[in-house]
């Protein structure tokens, strides 16, 4: 087991060495606890993989350095670095059973037969049901998923020290990819795994992760557990990144004790009016972050529902002072009707008009 620092790594592709374009990495630090898990989150190209293959090893940093329990590895192969990789589309060895690929890591290593086969009943034990049974079938024989299992459970036998996990569920279906994910996360803590893992979808990101990395342009904006970046994001990219439906962005004017969003005007919190200044700002409410019904709230055409019969609302979409918004509604609102819709200031988010910077953000809510 290991803990991991990525210190200010830098990476630019030969194509991007003349400056042409943002380099893959600008610069990136962290540091990953024995044990870890941090879900790495960013758009298409922002370079989490890239920051993978340089803490693996498979692909060379410009400058900085990656650290394992406080050694400098940038010397050290990928195959003595001791990780578990998998990627979407990795491979089984084609000739080998299931348990074969398994046991190949032992067998390579002069490991005893015993131990390679407690270790594989330990591990297919946890991965659930039916899993000795893939065991004992060809990859070829495998749906895509089934072989991904294999190839995870592969990796955790080694008794990796670092595990990389890039986008390792991606092309399972949901149902499976909700049962894989609990399946990993089991494992990673029954073995007290350092893991990185790239995810595109939050909620994987949510439940894998102790903390999230959020990524942009090849710099890690925000690193912190969810409820840090939900609540008190370091700028407005990461509190718009974050959350499905988004964060809404309203323009938005502060004149003294009151905020004004196209025509509607609100009373600010006393928490909140002291540390905004007059003028134009940005407004930012949360599907959540809406009261329904009040007097004097702002009429919201509702251009589509969005029925969520399982949370028993709906999301109510529709446009206000020009941005596209989604509220939470009763699941029985009906079609057509427009809802009057007054932001819920002590759990809004107000940011400068002219930058990223948040003015004031909620904070953690005291939910209970
Ligand atoms: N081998 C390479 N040669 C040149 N450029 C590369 C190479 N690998 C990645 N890049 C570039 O580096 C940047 C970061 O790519 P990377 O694959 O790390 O992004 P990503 O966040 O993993 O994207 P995705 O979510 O789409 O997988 C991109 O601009 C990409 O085009």
């Amino acid at each position: 087991m290991a803990s991991i620092e990525i210190d200010r790594i830098t990476k630019n592709f030969a194509g991007d060495a003349t400056g042409s374009g943002p380099p893959a990495l600008g610069g990136v630090s962290m540091k990953i606890a024995d044990g870890e898990t941090i879900s790495i989150v960013g758009s298409s190209g922002c370079g989490k993989s890239t920051l993978l293959k340089v803490v693996a090893g498979l692909e060379e940093a410009n400058s900085g350095r990656v650290l394992y329990n406080g050694e400098d590895m940038t010397k050290v192969s990928p195959q003595k670095r001791g990780i578990g990789m998998v990627f979407q589309d990795y491979a089984l060895y084609p000739s080998m059973k299931g348990k074969g690929n398994l046991a190949y890591y032992f067998q390579v290593n002069q490991r005893t037969e015993e131990e390679a086969t407690q270790r594989t009943k330990e591990v297919a034990e946890l991965m659930g049901v039916g899993f000795d049974q893939l065991l004992g079938q060809a990859p070829t024989t495998l749906s895509g998923g089934e072989q991904q299992r294999v190839a995870i459970a592969r990796c955790i036998v080694r008794e990796p020290q670092l595990f990389l996990m890039d986008e390792p569920i991606c092309n399972l279906d949901a149902k499976l990819r909700e049962r894989t994910r609990l399946e990993i996360k089991k494992l990673l803590k029954k073995f007290g795994i350092t893991t990185l893992y790239v995810t595109h979808d939050q909620q994987e990101a949510i439940f894998m992760g102790d903390r999230i990395a959020v990524m942009r342009d090849g710099i890690v904006e925000q690193i912190g557990a969810f409820d840090d970046l939900y609540y008190s994001p370091a700028n407005l990219f990461v509190a718009t990144f974050l959350g499905t439906p988004p964060l809404a962005v309203l323009p938005a004017t502060v004149t003294g004790p009151s905020i004004m969003v196209d025509q509607a005007s609100w009373p600010l919190p006393a928490t909140v009016r002291p540390v905004l200044p007059d003028g134009p700002i940005r407004l930012g409410v949360r599907p959540e972050g809406w009261l329904i019904g009040q007097p004097g709230g702002a009429e919201l055409p509702v251009r589509q529902l969005e029925r969520i019969p399982s949370e028993r609302v709906c999301y109510a979409h529709g446009t206000l002072a020009g941005v596209n918004l989604t509220v939470i509604a009763d699941l029985d609102h009906p079609q057509g009707r427009p809802l009057a819709i007054t932001p819920d200031l002590d759990r809004a988010y107000f940011f400068a008009a002219d930058s990223e910077k948040p003015i004031h953000v909620p904070g953690p809510l005291d939910l209970f």
